[in-house]
């Protein structure tokens, strides 16, 4: 038809009365309801089936701003399969290990190192965002070429851990799932006493009921010695004058194993990690970042104590941490209770991991200046108040005469090989790299 011989008057209606018009009507309202039905039952059906309506594994109700902690999904036989291969020993006498935070900086290198030598390892990581998530999937990665599985979840679900030991009877529970860093606690404090607190205790509450219990080996931080003067830092000094949340968190968790360890007969070996760096490393720690920011060519802030004092870190290479933990692994006497109660009195220990030889930051940015070949742009300022420490130095002796830990590794060879690490993954970001 034209467009000028349409009119715009509506059309006069007149009501279609025939039986036939009338049953179709019929008709159409039956399959209308039929549909809703099947759409209403659909979901329904999708709801129930969900992990995550029928496991509770949402992850919780804290304030976790800038953390995408997704809902994780889990169960089902292709993931039990998956669980069950990756927590197999394959050596005589060997662990079967639960490590969490195993997509981490040191879970990623403690849990290769343990499946190398033929323990059954399973990961748990929650692989939040608190930096860049996608370091975590190439760990997470390197891993499953190790034949680890990482089960996607928080420890703050107890229906998933439940059933992480209703699956596998782990002799052993290496825990470095943990909110780190200092700073970042007056950002984000209730990320603190989720991960530091809360899943520390409901880990403690399902490995309390599991049968066997498993012994536990911890990370907990050179922090606690907090605004300590007296150097070295000895296991028996003070440890309740905290700089930052983060060392509370941290020294709240040693409260927290003795708890354990008196009313269950948990075996509990906290392990306090001295600035801990290497391949792989955390991009929020101050020797990730400046070698980052050095080869862009930005400032960075290099802080100093009072009266243009020292600050410097007892700096440790990864791989002497690694050794550590296996060490305290490897002397971790079992858990003595059975059904939530104890039988009997249980191992309890906490041991400094650090190099023994604190290094000034200012150094640090010197090695890192000729291994990058590049100056650095240096902005001295002052040590602000948001939990830094002036400097940490660790006394060993405990950690030596318990598992022999000796570290080999001085800062100017751990740096060497982060370096190599860091610009075979991210390149200089000079343009021949691009
Ligand atoms: O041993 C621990 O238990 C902790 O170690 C680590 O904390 P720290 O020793 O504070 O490491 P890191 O931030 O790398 O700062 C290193 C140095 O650079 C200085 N620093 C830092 C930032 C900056 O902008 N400028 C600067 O000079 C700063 O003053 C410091 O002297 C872990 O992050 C923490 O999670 C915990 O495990």
């Amino acid at each position: 038809m034209p467009l000028s011989h349409m009119d715009n008057t509506p059309p006069k209606f007149k009501p279609e009365k025939s039986p036939y018009n009338h049953n179709r009507f019929k008709w159409h309202i039956a399959k209308l309801t039929f549909w809703s039905f099947m759409f209403l039952g659909l979901i329904l059906v999708f709801f129930i089936q969900s992990p995550s309506a029928t496991s509770s594994s949402s992850s919780t109700s804290s304030d976790l701003t800038r953390r995408s902690l997704k809902t994780s999904s889990w169960g089902g036989p292709v993931w039990e399969k998956r669980v069950k291969s990756s927590a197999r020993i394959r050596s005589r006498n060997g662990f079967s290990v639960l490590v969490t935070g195993a997509a981490g900086f040191v879970g990623t290198h403690v849990s290769v190192a343990l499946k190398r030598r033929g323990d059954g390892v399973l990961g748990l990581d929650n692989f939040n965002d608190y930096y860049d998530p996608s370091l975590k999937r190439s760990r997470q990665a390197l891993l499953e070429r190790s034949g680890i599985f990482i089960v996607e979840g928080d420890i703050n679900d107890d229906a998933l851990l439940k059933k992480l030991f209703e699956l596998i009877p782990f002799t052993h529970v290496m825990h470095l799932a943990a909110q780190a860093g200092v700073r970042y606690a007056m950002e984000n404090p209730s990320s603190y006493v989720h991960s530091n607190i809360a899943g520390f205790v409901n880990l403690l509450e399902i490995c309390k009921t599991a049968n066997p219990q498993p012994a536990i080996v911890w990370a907990s931080s050179s922090s606690v010695y907090g605004l300590n003067t007296k150097s070295p830092f000895s296991e028996k000094d003070r440890t309740d004058q905290p700089a930052s949340l983060y060392a509370a968190t941290k020294k709240a968790g040693e409260e927290i194993a003795h708890t354990y360890n008196h009313i269950y007969g948990l075996s509990l070996t906290g392990l306090r990690f001295f600035t801990v760096y290497g391949p792989w490393g955390r991009p929020d720690m101050a020797y990730f970042f400046f070698t980052r920011d050095i080869l862009k060519g930005k400032a960075i802030p290099i802080f100093e104590a009072a009266n243009h004092g020292t600050v410097a870190r007892d700096f440790t290479y990864i791989d002497d941490i690694v050794k550590g933990c296996l060490g305290a692994l490897d002397t971790a006497e079992k858990s003595t209770g059975s059904g939530g109660k104890k039988r009997g009195p249980a191992q309890l220990r906490v041991f400094n991991l650090g190099n023994t030889s604190p290094v000034p930051v200012s150094d640090l940015v010197g090695i890192l200046e000729r291994l990058l070949k590049v100056k650095a742009r240096r902005m001295v300022t002052k040590l602000p108040r948001n939990g830094d420490v002036p400097f940490t130095h660790a006394n060993i002796s405990l950690a030596r005469r318990e598992f022999g830990y000796r570290p080999t590794t001085d800062l100017q060879t751990g740096l060497k090989k982060f370096v190599r690490w860091y610009v075979s993954y991210y390149g200089t970001g000079k343009k021949s790299d691009q």
